[in-house]
């Protein structure tokens, strides 16, 4: 049984098939915004998807065929956009699920993007960097023909660096003949990158959870936070919410973690990880097991992680008031019906972990006019966006009586909706 087949009988066994889980929440949203099924037709299936096959010669003189996807939802508002994830359990069905979490992001941010998603599956911690080096240039090499800064423009997700993404941006250059910076985000600074994207969507989680303090009536100086996942997304979320006061108990990667009830020195932890050191190895705290990060008694649970962590295993134990979903697909629909229960308030993935796309877009931009702004007017124009985006599904929830993560997809769909109907891709009877 290849690793594939394994992943393909989990999330089919188990309910965790990221694109049912998505294709299921667009047809309810469509349902509830009294629209007809057509637009939901249209917005089940990516209007393209690529597969490739990735071959790297690797140190031992074997070659390794790796295999690779690119998926584009929907480019009716702009060039499709998103991230590119290197991991073992990547599957053709998630990549697709995260190209069309990313059509809805930036439709609730009115950002003028679609959704893309790109992912290979292999163990990056198995390659050396000289074969993951090869990959990286391989797989844009391979999607080169579908990508560019007016088509699709990748960008990093998990395991993919800014280390990875300047090889990839520099793959293309080398193959177009002159330096396209907008044809991909996240990269370094130095060859085009903008300032604030390392730090964005950690920061954007934040704005969110401040906002939703706002509605809890909650003082976040007083609150306690608990984190699954410390790479980019979780570490940057940790460092701005002990910025603002908030106690973080506790954080873990794939390995295990570590837990202080008092609060853990943050800024330590991130020097302690830097050089490349796990958060588990970190004495200074008592360990912790992902399993039992789901109990602690915190107001703030935060996955930051990978799909399907809150299930219906795991979701009894949260005693959160918030649960702010920074990774992309978190929760299965079983955990879902728990935490509502629980009434616990759920900040939606594809609100919360909008702003690494968003500053990804302001990179684009500035690549496009070939200026750039200096990290405060990133900030700025982030925290506008967040607010933006936070507002518009706090009203749909307030005006329908409903959770957020149905509100946030009653926008993201009304937003697309309007587009399809200025270019009539449908009609006033769909309506
Ligand atoms: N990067 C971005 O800008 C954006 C990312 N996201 C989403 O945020 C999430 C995290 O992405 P990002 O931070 O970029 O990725 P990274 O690769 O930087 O970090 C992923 C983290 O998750 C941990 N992890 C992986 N598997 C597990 C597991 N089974 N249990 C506990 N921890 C685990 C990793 O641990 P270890 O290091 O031990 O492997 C690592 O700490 C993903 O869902 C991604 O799609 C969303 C929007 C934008
Ligand atoms: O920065 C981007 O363009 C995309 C980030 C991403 O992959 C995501 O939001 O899931």
């Amino acid at each position: 049984m290849t690793q594939n087949d394994k992943v393909e009988a989990d999330i089919t066994t188990h309910n965790k098939n990221p694109l049912e889980i998505v294709k299921e929440l667009l047809k309810s949203s469509v349902e509830d915004l009294g629209f007809n099924e057509n637009i939901y037709h249209l917005l089940k299936k990516p209007i393209r998807v690529l597969e490739v096959s990735l071959p790297v010669r690797m140190d031992d003189g074997n070659i390794r065929n790796f295999t690779g996807y690119r998926s584009q939802h929907l480019d009716i508002l702009g060039p499709t956009k998103g991230g590119i994830r290197f991991h073992p359990n990547v599957h053709i069905d998630e990549v697709k699920a995260l190209s069309i979490w990313m059509s809805l992001k930036s439709a609730i941010l009115d950002l003028p993007l679609g959704g893309g998603k790109g992912g290979v599956i292999v163990n990056p911690s198995e390659l050396s960097e000289r074969e993951l080096e090869e990959l990286s240039r391989t797989y844009i090499r391979k999607i080169t023909p579908i990508i560019g800064p007016q088509k699709d423009i990748p960008a990093p997700d998990v395991n993919t660096s800014p280390t990875v993404m300047g090889w990839m941006v520099d793959e293309y250059d080398q193959l177009r003949g002159y330096n396209i910076p907008g044809m991909l985000t996240g990269k370094p600074i130095i060859i085009g990158g903008s300032q604030g994207r390392l730090a964005a969507t950690g920061r954007g989680v934040v704005l969110t959870i401040r906002e939703a303090a706002k509605v809890l009536k909650m003082d976040l100086s007083a609150s306690t936070a608990a984190l699954q996942g410390f790479g980019n997304v979780g570490s940057m979320t940790a460092k701005f919410l002990y910025k603002l006061g908030v106690k973080v108990v506790a954080v873990t990667n794939a390995k295990g973690g570590v837990y202080d009830k008092n609060g853990l020195d943050i800024p330590e932890l991130l020097s302690f990880v830097k050089d490349g050191r796990s958060v588990s190895e970190y004495t200074k705290a008592d360990p912790l097991t992902n399993e039992d990060l789901f109990g602690l008694p915190v107001d703030i649970f935060i996955p930051a992680a990978i799909e399907n962590q809150i299930t219906k295993n795991t979701a009894p134990a949260i005693q959160a008031k918030i649960v702010a979903e920074a990774a992309n697909g978190p929760t299965t629909p079983a955990g879902d019906q728990i935490l509502e229960e629980k009434n616990i308030f759920v900040i939606p993935d594809i609100l919360c972990n909008a702003g690494g796309v968003t500053v990804s877009y302001f990179e684009w931009v500035q690549n496009e006019m070939n200026y750039y702004w200096k990290e405060e007017e990133v900030n700025k124009k982030l925290e506008e966006r967040m607010v933006f985006g936070f507002e518009n599904v706090l009203k749909m929830r307030e005006e329908k009586n409903i959770r957020m993560r149905n509100a946030a997809y009653m926008v993201g769909i009304n937003h697309i909706v309007k587009a399809l109907r200025a270019r009539s891709w449908i009609k006033e009877s769909d309506l």
